[in-house]
């Protein structure tokens, strides 16, 4: 790491470890602007992160684990106010308000760049202006994107070096007139004569800004992940799809495992549910199944793009899992805790009173003992939860027992079927095949879910999220289902993955879920995959195809037949409501491609 005590005059970066002219110009711009103390060129050593984390240690932020338990892991309490993203504060200033969409916040680019140059101005006072290069993607592919950001945070420097491939590396990559996509990121609390540091340093006004044209991110007043970790929503989601718009390919929020039959078939499976629905889990699944093997290639984002061969190859383009903890335990996902074992950042889970970490599904049982996420003394008896159903964890992918060998191989992974998913206690049937490519953008352009803690909106709503891309897609969605839809058209029809709508969270009339989920989904893999490969039975229903009795291997399951009759049921009376609601919520997206309509009436029509 490389320390320059001054600010730049202007004059050449002589302490910048880059001769990239365009870069270091920008870094003393920005500098110029919020006023840091010192600027530190971030270099992702083992050295570095020792610095910082020590540092951390001594302003209070992160507490050590016992490192006989977990050896470099640290705990993370965020200010109450700083838990999850602010979908209400996410902006994406376009040029044009028509290319935001009407699902997206809008502001005028101008007047979003004075108002930001006016909250900036001074805002790292007192601070180090972090600059911390990074590569989306595997370092040397071509499809990897690189981004600067600078910031403020230290804790948000250490989770960059777990999610992304940061450091000396990417600057290398980016060479000396490399495109990066410029990041600045800054808590909103300067140091200002007078103002003592607190540990987690937040401000309650918060912009989370971009700027799809020139592919900026400027991300002001927060610390949690969603909001300030800038290579992972803003740039690989919201900037990528855009970049993918203009480019031909797709920026995903989806999973991407590896499933290996017992006769040794692989198929590469990609799925999108919306924040907090399973996609971590599916990722890391165990199979109940006998013989049958599932690895981890991504758990959150897939960028994928045809191959020569016309099939549609996926890479994950994050290193690290920014995964939820609540609900994450040895019966529900072994491999996530054991991918815990060191290395990790716990952001607002509990602290034990030996010096690690608990939440709620951990263990069956909690401690006798614990300090909540808020910093209050918890026992059993407290009556709120230890952790914050937000709470989560920041973890280098590799440390997965089980990820796949070919995770981190720049051509990507040829996918074979593409699920689609949300918390339906209602409606939707366990799965659905599409009939078709068009069919199937209809089906994920209707995904709606149940809301988690995962935003800072009301849990529990039932909400629209098409593609599990509402609060991520850079642009107006009617224009992203028309990318989906020409990408379709354009290619070879018998090379295309499948597309399958999954619910795993449908509920009985006593509001038991009617699934038991997890390792069980594996099952559902399984009549995918034997669909792709031609082998399992389907019957047709008004809402796409469905597997026919029997065809779900339950074997080995307690699960009666009536409940997989309810799991598998579509109800015509319910699906008429489902479709009235498809077509007021379209008529609230602007101009849907009228391929989606035509599926709008083609289903009412089979509905009778
Ligand atoms: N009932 C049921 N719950 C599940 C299943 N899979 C995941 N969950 C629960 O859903 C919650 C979130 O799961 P994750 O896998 O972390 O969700 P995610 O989609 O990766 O979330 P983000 O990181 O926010 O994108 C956890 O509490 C899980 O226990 C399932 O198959 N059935
Ligand atoms: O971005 C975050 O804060 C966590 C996440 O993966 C999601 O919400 O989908
Ligand atoms: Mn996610």
């Amino acid at each position: 790491m490389t320390e320059q005590k001054a600010i730049p005059t202007g004059q050449h970066d002589g302490g910048a470890p880059t001769r990239h002219a365009e870069l270091i110009a920008w870094v003393e711009q920005v500098a110029g602007l919020v006023k840091p103390a010192a600027i530190r060129w971030c270099d992702g050593s083992q050295a570095e992160w020792d610095e910082l984390s020590s540092l951390l240690v001594d302003a209070g932020t992160l507490t050590r684990l016992d490192s006989a338990k977990r050896p470099n892991s640290f705990y993370a309490r965020s200010d109450p106010r700083d838990v999850a993203r602010v979908e209400s504060r996410t902006f994406i200033c376009s040029e044009n308000e028509a290319d935001a969409g009407p699902t997206n916040n809008w502001s005028e680019p101008a007047e979003m760049r004075d108002r930001l140059n006016g909250l900036f101005d001074g805002a790292m006072e007192g601070r180090t202006m972090y600059v911390v290069p990074y590569c989306m993607g595997p370092l040397g592919s071509e499809a990897s994107v690189i981004g600067v950001e600078l910031t403020d945070s230290p804790y948000v420097v250490l989770s960059m070096k777990i999610m992304t491939r940061m450091g000396a590396g990417a600057l290398d990559m980016l060479g000396d007139d490399g495109f990066f996509v410029r990041c600045i990121h800054t808590v909103g609390m300067p140091l200002t004569e007078g103002v003592s540091d607190v540990a987690w340093p937040c401000n309650d006004e918060k912009w989370i800004v971009h700027y799809p044209e020139t592919r900026e991110i400027w991300s002001y007043g927060s610390g949690y992940g969603g909001n300030a970790l800038l290579g992972k929503k803003c740039l690989a989601l919201r900037i990528a799809s855009v970049m993918a718009r203009d480019q031909g390919w797709l920026a995903e929020h989806m999973l991407i495992l590896k499933l290996t039959s017992p006769e040794q078939q692989v198929h590469y499976i990609a799925a999108a549910f919306p924040s907090a629905c399973g996609k971590t889990n599916m990722a890391m699944l165990q199979p109940t199944l006998e013989g049958w093997k599932a690895e981890t290639v991504g758990d959150d984002i897939a960028w994928m793009r045809f191959g020569n061969d016309g099939r549609l190859y996926a890479v994950n383009p994050e290193a690290g899992f920014f995964g939820v903890a609540p609900g994450t335990g040895y019966a529900t996902n072994r491999n996530a805790v054991e991918t815990l074992w060191g290395n990790a950042i716990f952001t607002n889970t509990a602290l034990t009173t030996d010096g690690d970490v608990w939440w709620e599904g951990l263990t069956d049982s909690p401690p006798e003992n614990l300090i909540d996420w808020r910093g209050e003394a918890w026992t059993p008896a407290t009556g709120t939860p230890a952790a914050h159903p937000n709470a989560r964890f920041t973890v280098p992918a590799e440390q997965c027992p089980a990820i796949a060998a070919e995770w981190n191989d720049p051509a990507g992974v040829p996918i074979s079927a593409i699920l689609f998913g949300g918390r339906r206690a209602t409606a939707v049937p366990l799965v659905t095949e599409a009939f078709d490519w068009q069919h199937g953008v209809y089906l994920a352009a209707n995904v709606a879910s149940e809301t988690t803690a995962a935003a800072e909106a009301k849990v529990g709503q039932l909400r629209r999220d098409p593609f599990a891309m509402l609060p991520f897609c850079g642009y107006a969605i009617s224009d992203y289902f028309d990318h989906w839809l020409r990408l379709g058209e354009r290619a070879d029809k018998s090379k295309l993955p499948g597309i399958y709508l999954v619910n795993w969270f449908r509920k009985s009339a006593e509001g038991k879920f009617l699934w038991p989920g997890f390792g069980d989904n594996v099952r559902v893999l399984k009549w995918i995959v034997e669909r792709r490969e031609g082998t399992a039975d389907a019957v047709d229903s008004a809402t796409g195809r469905l597997p026919v009795s029997g065809a779900i291997d339950t074997s080995g399951l307690d699960i009666s037949d009536a409940a997989m009759a309810e799991l598998l049921r579509v109800d015509a009376e319910v699906w008429r409501e489902e479709a009235k609601a498809s077509a007021q919520d379209f008529a609230k997206l602007g101009q849907v491609p009228q391929a989606l309509l035509d599926e709008q009436a083609a289903l009412e029509q089979r509905l009778g």
